[in-house]
């Protein structure tokens, strides 16, 4: 059979394929997936077991006048795939290539940017209600998982999407996998929609409706909500004012076809439960989704092997090592992840202390709030949670962490850019969003050594403090094995120069020290954004000519925006050259690559302060305009 794939520019293409060219184009998509994935690395257990649900959508549905919103995104490669992208999947998730989820500047078909998970039914409820409003005949149909269905946002989203009559249609892709397995009362209920009997008779009952459909949409209708009530008398959607239809089978064209099409002729808000595998067709990805899950390249023919040599400890490692070893010395220590235990370093945790182990869902508002609790009863928590999804939480972090003063931990992994997700999953805000907040402490450890200290100074204070800390390895400083704390809100002299201090917050200390050397400059570690160390800030800048902030942060309203308003504050008036993440969002790529591009490596640090103040030019004499 000839590949039916590189016919296919656009979704147009495929509206009139029979159901053994749709099985055909689902084979072909699902190996262009493999292959690709395998030489990029990227979202793989996720994106296999979408394949057939995609096909079916964009053969049924008129995309892109139809919208589709994909929950989180991280299971869009088919939908790339079949939209025109195929030929951009080698340049997945790097530098000027495509975006790992979807972007409406990429493509007309991606009508909604995504990648925090949970805001499908929303965003599709908008644009339902948007053509209905302006008298377009379309439909919105939000795709999200059983993981994503778990957040609050999500089931705000149906409560307020249950009442209205428009052409909304929710999918449910139940593959009983949020990255790792999921946990919750609507997990178990799912279970229980889909256990043995129950999906059986269901099963059958969808196959009578239809047998009716089309044209006898009506017909069809009134059977279904027949057959329903006999079969599943109430299900919580249908509580939520939803038509619920399912569960079907989601790698099943021959069911997944015609019940799209009838739900589309039906009125009102729809539900579509589907049931699929994540790693669906690679044995591997469906023996072990969570280590397929997001994986960097592989052989597919052989599978993830182990590094011959071990690489060094990532942050996160160094996190869940420490996590464990105050949990063996504190009893009070208890740990949260919102739905992110490998991510965040928490599985030896969660195996040597399980009744102290809280993954709560994809969840961050609540994992904030449920801390505060726990604290208010004389427990420790440790809120593990990636720097990004905080944002998630602020109003949880302020109202109900900080006014009360409560000693919650916040381990902010993932602070800075973080590569290969790109713009909506990078650290990036985090320092300028929790320094303003009173009570609040945030330490940045230069270095793994430093990281554990600070989150043993972090968890001996009876106020929240955050420490943040990037993702993956960082100078490769080896950890001392006690849990000596560094003390609070005290930095220290790391080089000793002339003229021009540079005060540095976080791992950027490596490059600053690279940097300083060429410019014979002096350098400060601060080690804590909030308290900032005014004594050694304002001792050092007292002999020198000019200041230089670095860190892997917004520079807006960071830590060198603090030690601004801290020398004003002293009146000492001295040019300040802020270095930081610009005010623009990065783009997906090579981490260290992309510190380059924006000057925050050595060279472009040394580059940007040479420019700035004139390094061969006598002490205090700036460029005109340099202020
Ligand atoms: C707000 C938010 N928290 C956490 C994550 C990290 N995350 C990405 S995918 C995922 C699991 C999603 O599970 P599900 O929706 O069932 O999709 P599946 O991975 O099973 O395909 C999580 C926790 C996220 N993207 N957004
Ligand atoms: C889609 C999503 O949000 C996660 O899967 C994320 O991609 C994980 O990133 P890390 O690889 O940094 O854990
Ligand atoms: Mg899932």
């Amino acid at each position: 059979m000839a590949p039916l794939l590189p016919t296919i520019h656009d979704p147009s293409a495929l509206r009139h394929f029979d159901r053994a060219q749709l099985k055909q184009l689902a084979d072909e998509v699902r190996s262009c997936v493999l292959d690709n994935v395998s030489r990029t690395g990227g979202h793989l257990s996720s994106n296999l077991g979408t394949v057939e649900l995609t096909v079916a959508l964009h053969h049924v549905f008129n995309t892109p006048h139809d919208r589709l919103v994909w929950d989180v995104g991280h299971q869009t490669y088919p939908h790339k795939i079949l939209t025109g992208r195929r030929e951009r999947m080698p340049s997945l998730r790097q530098i000027g290539g495509i975006s790992g989820f979807p972007q409406r500047t990429e493509s007309e078909y991606d009508t909604f940017g995504t990648a925090h998970s949970s805001t499908s039914i929303s965003a599709a409820l908008g644009m339902a209600l948007a053509a209905k409003q302006k008298g377009e005949d379309r439909h919105a149909v939000a795709i999200i998982g059983d993981g994503a269905m778990t957040a609050g946002m999500a089931f705000e989203a149906l409560n307020n999407a249950g009442v209205y009559d428009c052409k909304l249609l929710v999918i449910l892709n139940d593959n009983d996998m949020s990255i790792s397995p999921p946990v919750g009362a609507l997990n178990r209920y799912l279970a229980q929609l889909m256990s043995g009997n129950f999906y059986a008779a269901a099963k059958n009952v969808g196959k009578s409706v239809l047998r009716a459909a089309p044209p006898l949409f009506e017909l069809a209708k009134r059977l279904e909500q027949h057959a329903k009530g006999m079969v599943v008398p109430a299900t919580l959607f249908e509580q939520f004012g939803f038509n619920y239809v399912g569960p079907i089978d989601g790698h099943d064209l021959d069911s997944l076809v015609p019940t799209l099409e009838n739900l589309k002729h039906l009125h009102g808000p729809q539900f579509l439960h589907v049931v699929t595998k994540k790693g669906q067709g690679y044995k591997l990805a469906e023996a072990d989704p969570v280590a397929y899950h997001g994986p960097s390249k592989f052989d597919p023919a052989i599978g993830l092997v182990k590094p011959a040599t071990a690489p060094k400890l990532t942050f996160t490692q160094v996190f869940g090592h420490w996590l464990c070893d105050m949990a063996a010395q504190d009893s009070r220590l208890v740990g949260i992840t919102p739905a992110m235990r490998e991510g965040s370093g928490l599985v030896e945790f969660e195996q040597r202390f399980p009744e102290r182990y809280y993954d709560v869902g994809i969840a961050e508002q609540h994992a904030v709030t449920f801390a505060a609790g726990l604290a208010c009863e004389g427990l420790k928590p440790v809120v593990a949670i990636y720097s990004t999804f905080l944002q998630r939480a602020y109003d949880q972090m302020i109202h109900d962490v900080a006014i009360q003063n409560l000693p919650v931990v916040f381990a902010l992994d993932r602070a800075g850019l973080v590569g290969a997700d790109g713009a909506t999953h990078a650290g990036a805000y985090d320092i300028a969003f929790i320094r303003c907040v009173p009570n609040m402490s945030l330490a940045c450890p230069a270095d793994e050594a430093e990281c554990r200290q600070l989150l043993s100074s972090a968890f001996a204070q009876d106020h929240p403090v955050a420490v943040r800390y990037p993702r993956g390895a960082g100078a490769g400083v080896a950890t001392l094995p006690g849990l000596d704390a560094l003390p609070f809100g005290k930095g220290e002299l790391r080089r000793t120069g002339r003229r021009i201090a540079i005060v540095v917050f976080g791992t950027l200390l490596y490059p600053a020290l690279k940097a300083a050397e060429a410019l014979d400059a002096t350098v400060l570690n601060m080690r804590w954004v909030k308290p900032l160390d005014l004594d050694l800030l304002l001792k050092t800048v007292a002999t020198h000519e000019c200041v230089v902030t670095l860190e892997e942060g917004a520079v807006m309203g960071g830590a060198g925006s603090a030690v601004v308003e801290a020398l004003q504050a002293a009146d000492v008036q001295l040019p300040v050259l802020q270095l930081g993440l610009p005010d623009r969002f990065i783009e997906h790529g090579d981490p260290a690559k992309l510190l380059a591009s924006i000057g925050l490596d050595a060279a472009g640090i040394e580059q940007s302060i040479r420019e700035r103040f004139d390094a061969s030019e006598p002490a205090g004499k700036t460029r005109p305009g340099a202020l």
